[in-house]
């Protein structure tokens, strides 16, 4: 499969300060990707080098096979910045129509492409509202809908979520999830968990350093870990589980989280170790297969 985004060895600096260093990665077409690090790590500068915005300092950035500026790429590529506003003076389809007009449509087809995009994110109904009338994650929805206008292939979103409630949070987890067939998204976010279960792939940067993970399928590797969540803390934990017959190798991956390696066997180690947990009488919040993302990306430990 040929890459959608393909960066070799990409660098940019603003005068002294390196924002990215020598960044490496490939993204395909699917599932959506999730951009994720601190404040200052570099993901708007990512960004900005994508939509051709600004130009690298050295190395390669292609987005489909051309440099992130040319000509062939105009209406191919789409990003909402994290502060997009919608005007309160015009009505919702009048704004989205002037947006399809300024890419290239003419009137009808603009008008057309509206109702389009704001079917497709469940706002078929509000066309004619204006967005004070609309709440905060409608509004959001609808900066989505502007998004796609003109069916981009590759969809840029910048903290989609940020000052959203957890219920519109999700709301917008979800569309962006149900239009994963219509476009490749990539959204940047500072809270990796939020994204880890959308996103096949994350990037994580920090300080402009670039690491690459998957999500969702477990590495051969990861293959004999379990990571265990205990409600509360409780007394030697660590030695209690490297006592376990099967156990390898346990320790506390942060407080209350518990990282196994175990051998195999004719019992199945996650039954075995909840049995365990239930005559020790600790109460367990959750136990997933392999490392967590957050796990792999900040304790690389031991
Ligand atoms: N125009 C600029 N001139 C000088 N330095 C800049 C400029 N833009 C960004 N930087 C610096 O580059 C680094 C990366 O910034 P960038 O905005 O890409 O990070 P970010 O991950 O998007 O941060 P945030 O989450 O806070 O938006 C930071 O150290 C920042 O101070």
């Amino acid at each position: 499969m040929t890459a959608l985004i393909t960066a070799q060895n990409l660098s940019k600096n603003y005068g002294q300060q390196l924002a990215l260093n020598n960044v490496n990665f490939e993204i395909n077409q699917g599932s959506p990707v999730a951009l994720v690090g601190p404040n200052g790590a570099g993901k708007t500068t990512l960004f900005s080098l994508l939509c051709g915005y600004i130009l690298p300092t050295s190395g390669q950035l292609s987005v489909m096979g051309h440099k992130p500026s040319s000509a062939e790429l105009f209406g191919t590529l789409s990003a909402l910045p994290q502060d997009a506003q919608l005007d309160p003076r015009f009505s919702i389809a009048h704004q989205l129509s002037f947006y399809g007009q300024l890419q290239g449509l003419s009137s009808a087809q603009s008008k057309r492409e509206t109702a389009r995009v704001l079917e497709l994110v469940g706002l078929g109904d509000v066309a004619k509202q204006r967005s004070e009338d609309l709440s905060h994650g409608m509004r959001k929805r609808v900066t989505i809908a502007q998004a796609l206008i003109g069916e981009p292939r590759i969809v840029m979103l910048d903290e989609a979520t940020a000052g959203l409630d957890p219920i519109h949070a999700r709301e917008v987890r979800e569309l962006v999830s149900s239009l994963s067939d219509k476009a490749t998204f990539i959204l940047s976010s500072h809270d990796l968990t939020e994204l880890e279960r959308l996103c096949s792939q994350v990037l994580h940067l920090d300080k402009g350093i670039l690491t690459q993970h998957q999500t969702r399928t477990q590495s051969e590797e990861d293959k004999y870990y379990v990571t265990l969540q205990l409600a509360r803390l409780y007394d030697d934990v660590e030695q209690k589980l490297n006592s376990l017959i099967n156990v390898n190798h346990a320790y506390m991956s942060q407080s209350k989280e518990y990282v196994i390696e175990y051998t195999p066997s004719v019992e199945p180690f996650d039954i075995m170790l909840l049995q365990f947990c239930y005559q020790q009488g600790w109460q367990y919040r959750q136990l997933v297969n392999g490392h967590t993302l957050e796990n792999q990306i900040f304790h690389k430990e031991e």
